[in-house]
This record gives structure tokens, C-alpha cells and sequence, in this order.
């Protein structure tokens, strides 16, 4: 088999590999229902369609674990980065970093749970208009999106913070998210809040379908305002700008991966005038303070409209960059290869936060300690599934159970049973 990345700090053994090539047949004698992952090991390192594996029968109760448990651990003295290429395995190497020759002179913070992740963002606040009218008014920001789908999917021993800030005047303190993870309030701000105007116009695969204007924005998240301590992961996931160059930064140097969404770095807010709100314009890239901090970055997802200003061909050297691509699903780009990842086939009621929910699936495929294409098309289930409703998506109980019905990675495979071959996901097309 190829080497794989995952959010996970450790070569897989060759011995690992081996235990997984059975003949299908002995796989079936012995009950292992993973011919899907098996398969999906075998990447070409040429582009290619990667489509939703169709599996074998339900793993049956004494099925062994698809993979050993996440091998996230957060090293002491190194601090492994992932290896970008989805087909190549994270690796232990240490990314050296400008302070590293002081780290003696300075306390290095304390290392929290083995899989813990760090969300930065701020919760806001959505108003969705069509044709001048409000038709929704909704919990919006990528860390609602984000928590939502990493409280749902994530293996159970990874638990995560959120940082984000709210003003007064936050209005879904007691929605699920917000709850679970509370943000900062900041007395003096308002919630950063965004008006999405969407045209009548049926919206090609590619283009805007709706315009956003930043409405109010609450304070940035400082460096200070992180915890100090040591993280598995971090999600860079600002809608904006609140997600400051040196937070970014300060997430970097906590945390052992960091994956980020464009979103966070390259929008702009146009000057307001008559009080409608700042309309959202993005810039490039490689003119920001952030671009000297991308090849420190794991992931970068952006989606087809933020492609060109992310620079794919530049970043992809630096780092992994996955282009979300709507109802086609995405790809994958790095350092000498590129994947297509096959989507899943929903009703399209809302896009808000197809791009946040796709990428906290792909961080919860990396935790569960899948390769990064296998982990883009839980991505792309989850994106899909945020499509399909209005808002923040609740999950049907029938997926929760699923993933709530093993602590092995079997569980991972049985969502994609829900789609296999591209039929429809029953439990939220609507
Ligand atoms: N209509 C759709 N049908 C199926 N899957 C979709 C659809 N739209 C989005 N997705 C899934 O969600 C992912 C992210 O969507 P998209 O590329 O539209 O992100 P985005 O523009 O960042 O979204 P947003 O800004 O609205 O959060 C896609 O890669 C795909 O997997
Ligand atoms: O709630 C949404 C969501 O988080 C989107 O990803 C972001 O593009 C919007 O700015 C925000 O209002």
C-alpha cells in the first residue's frame, strides 16, 4: 500500500499495510467487512475520479477495527506536521519554527487530551434574502458549521474547544453548538453578522449564488484569547477576518496540524455607505500576512470562487490544497499530484456552509485516521448534507446511532453505505 496522511504523527508500519492486503476471499471467511478501505489504500499517485467505495456487507460484531486507533500523539520534545500529500503518510519530521532555538528560555505550553482540536472562529449571525425579502434568519459562522459536524463525527475521544466571540445581543446562546462550545462575549461589540442575498437565477455549478454583505463584525480573536496548552489539530475557520495573522500563527505553534479555510484569509470588507453592510470581496493570497505562514499549514481548503486568489499551483507546494467544487464534489492538490473526490448527491435548499461542514468532515476522516481522499469524501457527505437544509443541519438520530454505535472505525465506512453508487442520502433529502 501507499503511505497515507492523516491527523496523526506516525509512519504506519509496513507490517500495518500487509495485515490489511487479505484476498477478498479470506477477508470473508474471517468477517472483515473493509474491502472498501483496502481498495481505497491503492491510490494512484495520478489524478483520477476517486468515487464513494461501495462496500461489502455489515461488519459483523467480531470485525476487528479497520485501522489501530488514531496515532495522534502530541510528542514533547517534536512536533510532527502532516506531510501534505493525501497518499503519504503524516510524518514525524519537525517543522522548524523561528523560536524553536529560544524554546529553552520559554515555557512551552502544556500539552491538553491526545486528540484535542482548537476551532477559531466566530458564531454570527445569518440573514438569508431573496428577491429584497428576509426568508431566514439563522446561527450562522463557520465554527457553528464546524462544531455541529465535529460533535457529530469525530471519534469519541476527541474532544475539541472553540474560541469565538459574540456581542449582547447573540441570539443562539442555547443552540446546540453554541451551548456545547459558548463563545467569548464582548460587551462592547455586536455579533458579527452577515446578510446573503441569493438571486432568483438558477445558480451554475461554479458561480456565486448569493451575495454577502458583512453586516456588524465583533472583535478579532487575539493571540491571548487561545488556551494555552497543546492541540492535536486546529481549524482556522474565520468568516470576517476576525482570525488575526498572529492567531493564525499562535494556532500554529499550539497545535500539532492546522487546517485552514481561505475564507479566513482573504476576504475583504468594502467600505460601508448607506448601512447595508460591508459588501465581501476576496484578495490575493500571496498579499497578505498570511501567505508566509502556509507552509506551516496542513490543509488549505478553498472553495472553486476562492481558488483563484488562493494561487493553487503556488500553494500547493506549501502546503495541501482542497478545492471544494459545490454539487461536483472537490479535489485534492499537492506537490505532484492532484485527486478528484466524487460528491454525494443531495437537494440543494441552502449552500450556507456546505464549505464549513466539508471541511470539519474532513478533519473528523483525518482523526478517525483515514487518508486524506478518504477523509475528503466524508467532506464531501457532510457538505452535502449542509446543503440540504436550512442553516445549522440536524442530523437524523438514525446517522447519530451510527456513529455513535461503535468506538472503531468501522463506523466511519457505514455512512457511505448511505450513498453508495450515488443514490440519494435518505435521511435529509428533502
Ligand atoms: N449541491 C450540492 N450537492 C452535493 N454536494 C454539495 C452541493 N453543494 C456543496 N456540496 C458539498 O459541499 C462541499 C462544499 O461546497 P462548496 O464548494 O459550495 O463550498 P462553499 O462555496 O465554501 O460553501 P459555503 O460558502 O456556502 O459554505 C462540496 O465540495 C461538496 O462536497
Ligand atoms: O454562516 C456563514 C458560513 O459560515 C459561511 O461559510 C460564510 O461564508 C458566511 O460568511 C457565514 O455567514
Amino acid at each position: 500500500g501507499l503511505p497515507r496522511s492523516g491527523v496523526s504523527g506516525r509512519r504506519r508500519s509496513s507490517s500495518h499495510v500487509r495485515r490489511h492486503h487479505v484476498s477478498p476471499r479470506a477477508k470473508h471467511r474471517r468477517g472483515i467487512c473493509k474491502d472498501a478501505l483496502v481498495a481505497s489504500r491503492n491510490h494512484p499517485t495520478t489524478p483520477r475520479i476517486y468515487s464513494p467505495p461501495v462496500l461489502a456487507p455489515a461488519p459483523c460484531r467480531r470485525a476487528p477495527p479497520l485501522l489501530p486507533r488514531p496515532p495522534l500523539r502530541l510528542s514533547d520534545t517534536a512536533r510532527p506536521t502532516l506531510a501534505p500529500p493525501p497518499n503519504a503518510v503524516a510524518v514525524a519530521a519537525t517543522m522548524p519554527e523561528p523560536d524553536d532555538e529560544g524554546a529553552g528560555q520559554q515555557q512551552q505550553p502544556k500539552a491538553g487530551p491526545a486528540l484535542e482540536g482548537l476551532v477559531v472562529g466566530s458564531y454570527c449571525h445569518d440573514v438569508l434574502l431573496r428577491g429584497g425579502r428576509v426568508v431566514g434568519e439563522t446561527l450562522g459562522g463557520a465554527a457553528a458549521f464546524v462544531s455541529n459536524v465535529l460533535d457529530a463525527a469525530s471519534p469519541p475521544e476527541a474532544s475539541f474547544s472553540v474560541v469565538s466571540k459574540v456581542g449582547p445581543d447573540f441570539a443562539y446562546a442555547s443552540a446546540p453548538a453554541p451551548a456545547r462550545h459558548p463563545p467569548l462575549l464582548c460587551p462592547a461589540r455586536p455579533t458579527t453578522s452577515f446578510h446573503a442575498r441569493f438571486s432568483d437565477a438558477a445558480a451554475s455549478a461554479h458561480a456565486p449564488d448569493r451575495q454577502l454583505r458583512r453586516v456588524h463584525a465583533c472583535d478579532p480573536i487575539y493571540p491571548e484569547d487561545l488556551p494555552d496548552r497543546r492541540f492535536a489539530y486546529g481549524l482556522a475557520v474565520g468568516v470576517a477576518g476576525e482570525v488575526l495573522p498572529e492567531t493564525l500563527e499562535r494556532m500554529i505553534r499550539l497545535c500539532r496540524a492546522v487546517l485552514v479555510d481561505a475564507q479566513a484569509l482573504i476576504r475583504a470588507f468594502d467600505a460601508e455607505g448607506d448601512g447595508s453592510g460591508a459588501a465581501v470581496r476576496h484578495v490575493a493570497l500571496e498579499g497578505t500576512p498570511y501567505a508566509g505562514l502556509l507552509q506551516r499549514v496542513a490543509f488549505l481548503k478553498a472553495s472553486s470562487e476562492e481558488a483563484p486568489y488562493v494561487g493553487v499551483e503556488t500553494a500547493r507546494r506549501r502546503c495541501c490544497v482542497i478545492v471544494t467544487e459545490g454539487r461536483d464534489g472537490c479535489r485534492l492538490y499537492w506537490d505532484g499530484g492532484e485527486a478528484r473526490v466524487a460528491p454525494f448527491p443531495a437537494v440543494q435548499v441552502d449552500p450556507t456552509g456546505a464549505g464549513d461542514s466539508y471541511l470539519a468532515g474532513f478533519a473528523a476522516g483525518l482523526l478517525w485516521g483515514l487518508s486524506a481522499t478518504d477523509a475528503a469524501l466524508l467532506g464531501n457527505f457532510f457538505g452535502a448534507a449542509a446543503v440540504s437544509q436550512v442553516g445549522v443541519p440536524t442530523f437524523h438520530p438514525k446517522m447519530l446511532q451510527v456513529c455513535a454505535l461503535s468506538r472503531h472505525q468501522c463506523s466511519i465506512f457505514l455512512f457511505f453505505r448511505k450513498a453508495p453508487g450515488g443514490r440519494s442520502i435518505k435521511w435529509d433529502a428533502k
